[in-house]
């Protein structure tokens, strides 16, 4: 499988439409956010599930179990590939989340931000180093019986270690010589790929390139 899915960070319909058709065939997937799904909802994400590539439905739920189960019940119509919640959620919403899924539906739990360091976690209270605070939200997934973890390539090493059955998504892809943008904890899709990353999420290093389609190409020929 082509483990490279493409954030289409946009609320425009059409850029989203022009994005998923040009990179089909290139690409693993389309990752659809909370920028595409807050513009367009399900129909705009029906809409681009239906020119062929897998769905990631990056919602990052994260609420009381009831609300999460219910909220993940209502999306299941799609029927996305992979559906992400917040693993500081707590083990009942991590089930509430699991249990409400499409069986072919991989649940996902984000464990600390790629766009976090460790400075950015002390300010919210977590004296602890992104590694261990993603040790410890991976055991608490993996534990709650979804099917894997968002982490940074920095982490997925560990990880896949820890829970070799899991299902890994790694995002804060950066390419040699790309910006970091907001991203704090990058590697290079090569470095992701062999820590273990089952799914890289790459956004502006395809999307925001000349060309988006040979941006993608270069990436996954260097795979
Ligand atoms: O920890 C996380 C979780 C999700 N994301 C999402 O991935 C993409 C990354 O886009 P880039 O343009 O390649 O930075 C974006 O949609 C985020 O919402 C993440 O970056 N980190």
């Amino acid at each position: 499988m082509n483990p490279v899915f493409v954030a289409i960070d946009t609320p425009d319909l059409g850029r989203a439409r022009e994005l998923a058709t040009g990179l089909a065939g290139i690409v693993g997937g389309a990752k659809l956010g909370l920028e595409f799904f807050g513009a367009n909802g399900p129909a705009g994400v029906a809409e681009i599930a239906g020119l062929g590539l897998p769905i990631f439905l990056d919602l990052k739920l994260h609420d009381i179990p009831n609300t999460v189960g219910k909220a993940v019940a209502a999306l299941a119509p799609l029927e996305p590939a992979i559906l992400t919640v917040h693993a500081a959620g707590g083990r009942a919403m991590l089930a509430a989340a699991k249990a409400a899924a499409p069986l072919s539906t991989k649940v996902v739990a984000v464990t600390v931000l790629t766009s976090l360091d460790a400075g950015d976690l002390a300010e919210a209270g977590v004296e602890d180093a992104p590694a261990k605070q993603v040790e410890r939200l991976a055991a608490l997934a993996h534990a709650a019986g979804v099917d894997g973890i968002v982490c940074s390539g920095e982490e997925v090493g560990t990880a896949r270690d820890r829970w070799p059955g899991g299902f890994f998504v790694v995002p804060g892809i950066r390419p040699e010589g790309s910006d970091l943008s907001d991203q704090k904890r990058v590697v290079s899709p090569i470095e992701a790929l062999e820590g273990g990353a089952s799914v890289l999420v790459i956004g502006r290093p395809i999307t925001a390139a000349p060309d988006p389609a040979a941006a993608a190409r270069r990436i996954v020929a260097a795979l």
